[in-house]
């Protein structure tokens, strides 16, 4: 302890420790065991001390008995790849547009650079303990190419895709083996299989967190979470059910769709929760886990369609609103199971996404991350 504190001020240190270090047993009890998904965007990755507090989050959650599954994105480490090359880049509805000269490109940056950064990362801190995995080795990402319809426009977005089919028989291994799987998000194509498909890595991990039926999915980004009236920062939103954010969903911008489709998806599929986290805060994951309050942007399912695995946040009374918290209905399981998900098709999406034409946006991404 500093020799500037008064013996006072140590024991009221001390006593805020222990009080925050007591504050994560119900969610120690709640999550040991279980799989958490962290999508970690390409925006968090650009300041080394973030990264490096980002792998010991990780390995924090690994040795805290979670078994914590990263998938990574690198938007703007493919946008700097693109343009070293002189390869054009631009965004339609938050996705990249991906000619058949980019797909490379951007599976060289996600597969190769950043996949091994942040492997190299966690394993500095971790013991050997990350292993990394290929969305399109072992045929764990399977999709089919979508198209994007932008103020009633439809484009093309060449080589990019929805995913389709999971196989998460790899990432169970290496959860079982006790290691902390990196996932980068490109997809096998159905339709040409020796082709891959550029998936955005916040619908990779909605994905990957139904089939392994993950007690939660933490998105990491440059904001403090979901905004309302964007970019009116007095409008952020604490706790959102699926149904309002459904309703939400057609006035959001850029990046934000795919976001916040991944994260409907994934609680309509069944798993226990989707929170937007602030990566610029060092430390952010392990507030959202193991706090009362947690942090961000947190979307539950409506009261009536909560599993079993969804339970958690109405039971320890974390951030839910009355309305959303109807004790009397936590009981009923109409829909998806706790259970892994392992070859069926991941994408339940009740948002209006379909397989070649996705959201319409208002607005779009820059031409340039
Ligand atoms: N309603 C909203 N709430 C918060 N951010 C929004 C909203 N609409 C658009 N955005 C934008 O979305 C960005 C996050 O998406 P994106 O850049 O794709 O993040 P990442 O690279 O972390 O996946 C924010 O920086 C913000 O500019
Ligand atoms: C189709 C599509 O847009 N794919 C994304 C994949 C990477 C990604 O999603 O990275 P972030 O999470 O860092 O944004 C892209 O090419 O940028």
């Amino acid at each position: 302890m500093s020799d500037d504190l008064t013996k006072e001020e140590e024991h009221e240190l001390a006593a805020v420790k222990a009080a925050t270090l007591i504050e994560s047993l119900p969610w120690l009890k709640r999550f040991s065991g279980k799989t958490v998904v962290v999508k970690f965007g390409g925006n968090a990755m650009v300041n080394d001390d973030l990264k490096r507090a980002f792998a010991e989050d990780m390995v924090y959650l690994r040795y805290a008995g979670l078994h914590p599954v990263v998938v990574h994105g690198g938007g703007p480490q493919i946008s700097a790849a693109l343009k070293e090359q002189g390869i054009a880049s631009e965004f339609r509805g938050g996705y990249r547009v991906t000619t058949t000269e980019a797909i490379t490109v951007v599976r060289d940056v996600l597969a190769g650079e950043v996949n091994r950064e942040i492997v190299d990362l966690v394993n500095e801190h971790g013991d050997g303990l990350a292993v990394g995995v290929f969305g399109d080795g072992g045929s764990l990402f399977t999709g089919e190419k979508k198209g994007v319809v932008v103020d009633g426009e439809h484009f093309d977005l060449g080589h990019v895709g929805d995913i389709t089919h999971v196989d998460p028989s790899g990432v169970l291994a290496a959860i079982e083996a006790g290691r902390i799987p990196i996932v980068s998000s490109i997809a096998i194509d159905d339709a040409h299989p020796d082709q891959a498909l550029n998936v955005n890595a916040d619908a990779a991990a909605g994905a990957l967190a139904i089939a392994l039926g993950a007690a939660k999915l933490m998105m990491l980004t440059d904001v403090p979470g979901l905004y309302r009236n964007w970019p009116d920062r007095d409008s952020i939103i604490d706790l959102i059910a699926v149904d309002e954010l459904r309703e939400l969903l057609p006035s959001l911008e850029s990046g934000m769709i795919p976001k916040m489709t991944a994260c409907l998806d994934a609680v309509v599929g069944g798993v226990g929760g989707a929170t937007i986290i602030d990566g610029r805060i060092p430390h952010s994951i392990l507030l959202e886990v193991f706090t009362l309050r947690g942090a961000g942007t947190e979307v539950i399912p409506d009261p009536s369609r909560r599993t079993e695995n969804q339970n958690t946040h109405a039971e320890v009374g974390r951030r839910v609103p009355e309305s959303a918290a109807d004790p009397g209905r936590h009981a009923a399981t109409d829909h998806a199971s706790t259970t892994p998900q392992t070859s069926t098709t991941p994408q339940t999406s009740t948002t209006p996404q379909t397989s070649t034409t996705h959201q319409t946006s208002t607005t779009q991404k820059g031409t340039e991350q």
